[in-house]
This record gives C-alpha cells, sequence and structure tokens, in this order.
C-alpha cells in the first residue's frame, strides 16, 4: 500500500527541548489515521512537519511522495486544520468560500455549498458569531473543498460537546468516504478516534510508543485480571506486558501477544493507546 506520510528518525527541537525523538512511521494511503498522546506528547510538531510549517532538526519526512510544502502542487494537495480550526472572525461564511476558491486552483465550488447548506450554516454569518462546533465545520470545509489527497486536522474536536464531538466524527466518515482522501487527525482522547479511525498511531514523551493497523492492533492485545498469584505461567513465551493497572477492584494487564491467552478478553482500541500512553510515563 502506498504511504501519504513516511518518517525516518525524525526529531524536532525547540532550543533544548525535544518534542520529537527518532520517529519512523508509515502511514497509509485511503485511511483514517489517529494521533493520540498526552499534553506534550508531540502530535501538534509531527502534523506541523508534515505540513512545512516548521523544519526537522534530523531524519526525513515525505508527504505524498514529496518533501512538505516542497511546491505549490504540493501545498495544493494537503489540507490542513491547525488547532482550534481558525477562522476569519470579521469574514461571513460565504466570504470563507469566496476566499477558498481564489487561493485554490483546485476549489470544488459544489462540494463547499453543498456542505454548508447540509450543515445549516448562514451563508451570510460573521465566522466570529458561529459556536465552536460550527467553526471546526467551516474550517473542514474549506480544507475538504480544496480537493486534496491528505487532509491534516489538529485536534478538530477538542472544543466540542460529547454531542457535536460524535457528530462531526460521524460527519468526517461519510465526507471521508465520498471523496476518497486520506486523513490524519489527532486527539488526547481515544473514544473520540476509536469511531473513526482504521490507522493508530500512539504517541508519548516525544517519541512513537505504537503504530499500526486497528484491527491488527485489537488482534494482538488482550486485557487480563491479575489475581494473587500475578501473572506467572499464564503467559506464552512470546507475549509483552504492555502495562499493568492497579485499581480498587484488583490489577488488569494489558498485554501483547500473538499467541491466544486462556481467560484474556480482548482490548479495545481505548485499553491499547491508554497502556502505551501510562507505560510511558511510568518509565519518566
Ligand atoms: N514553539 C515551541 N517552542 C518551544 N517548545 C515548544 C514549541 N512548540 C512545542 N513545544 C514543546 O514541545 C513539546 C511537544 O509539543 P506539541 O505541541 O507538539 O505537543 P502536543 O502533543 O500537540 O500537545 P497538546 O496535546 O498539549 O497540544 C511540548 O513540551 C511543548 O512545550
Amino acid at each position: 500500500m502506498t504511504a501519504v506520510i513516511e518518517t525516518e528518525q525524525l526529531s524536532k527541537r525547540y532550543g533544548r527541548k525535544t518534542a520529537l525523538s527518532e520517529c519512523t512511521l508509515r502511514v497509509p494511503a485511503g485511511q483514517i489515521v489517529g494521533l493520540v498522546g498526552p499534553n506534550g506528547a508531540g502530535k501538534s510538531t509531527l502534523l506541523s512537519l508534515t505540513c512545512g510549517l516548521i523544519a526537522p532538526s534530523e531524519g526525513r519526512i515525505e508527504v505524498l511522495g514529496a518533501p512538505p510544502a516542497g511546491s505549490a502542487a504540493q501545498l495544493a494537495r494537503v489540507g490542513f486544520v491547525a488547532q482550534d480550526a481558525p477562522v476569519y472572525a470579521g469574514l461571513s461564511v460565504a466570504e470563507h468560500l469566496t476566499l477558498g476558491a481564489r487561493l485554490n486552483p483546485s476549489w470544488d465550488r459544489a462540494l463547499a455549498r453543498r456542505r454548508i447548506e447540509r450543515l445549516g450554516l448562514d451563508p451570510a454569518q460573521k465566522a466570529g458569531r458561529l459556536s465552536g462546533g460550527q467553526r471546526a465545520q467551516l474550517a473542514l470545509t474549506v480544507a475538504a473543498a480544496k480537493r486534496g489527497d491528505l487532509l491534516i486536522l489538529d485536534e478538530p474536536v477538542a472544543s466540542l460537546d460529547p454531542i457535536a464531538r460524535r457528530a462531526f466524527m460521524h460527519d468526517l466518515l461519510s465526507f471521508v468516504d465520498e471523496l476518497g482522501v486520506s486523513v490524519v487527525l489527532s486527539s488526547h482522547l481515544l473514544s473520540d478516534l476509536s469511531q473513526v479511525c482504521d490507522h493508530l498511531v500512539v504517541l508519548a514523551g516525544g517519541r512513537v510508543q505504537v503504530a499500526g493497523d486497528v484491527t491488527e492492533l485489537l488482534s494482538v492485545h488482550h486485557r487480563l485480571r491479575v489475581d494473587g498469584g500475578g501473572l506467572d505461567g499464564r503467559l506464552p513465551a512470546t507475549a509483552r506486558v504492555v502495562h499493568t493497572e492497579r485499581t480498587v477492584a484488583g490489577s488488569t494487564a494489558i498485554v501483547r501477544s500473538t499467541e491466544p491467552i486462556p481467560g484474556a478478553e480482548r482490548a479495545d482500541l481505548e485499553d491499547v493507546g491508554l497502556a502505551y500512553m501510562m507505560a510511558m510515563e511510568a518509565q519518566r
């Protein structure tokens, strides 16, 4: 499968602060990729590198087979919505679409108008007066109507309530189906991403902790209760305990194993992502 993003030993430092370290990734085309990690994990740094807004300190990155933002043609192929869904507060919804049409040679007028209508946005409304959810939808519409090959969304639902988050994610799914575009979206919350993504990348402490196809990740991660005897003798030799969490009700381990584990349940995506993030925190 072709890659939309390929990185090798990619690192970014801001002064003495290392925000991203030795990141080697291959993000497949035609999928919705979830990038998850706690505050300060390096998500925005990775997405900004992908858009060519910042340059790597070390390593290599290719987006759609070329250096990010290396040419006007390359820029036109990538739609980016930065954190907090930036829009021009003084411009109306319709003026955003006019601006988008002037700036982008492959602008899809019909798609933009159709989406605005479907979302029930008033074209005359100033963007500064829209709700957070409506602003996020407007920013997504502008990025998508560029008709690029890759959409990058940095925490698109961070400011939305749970109902608006769900609606945004569902809308994104149907929209991706319609356009056949690849999407990378970041969030702190696995619950947002687990509804939509085919591929997951977990970042913590500036490093990729785990990355892969969601179905494959789920098939090799197991959740099991740890009783008084611990896990000794219960795991296949090739299994690896990712993280063990103690709660008042007892301890639960998330284990990576290609072989079945008697008495274990399938872990869900939230279990998997959290286990890798917490394992990283525990090492600090
Ligand atoms: N321009 C900058 N100058 C200095 N340090 C920075 C800069 N941008 C980010 N950092 C630092 O790099 C690290 C990674 O930041 P980044 O914004 O990429 O994380 P994030 O995962 O997007 O976090 P959040 O979820 O809080 O938005 C953080 O420690 C942050 O303080």
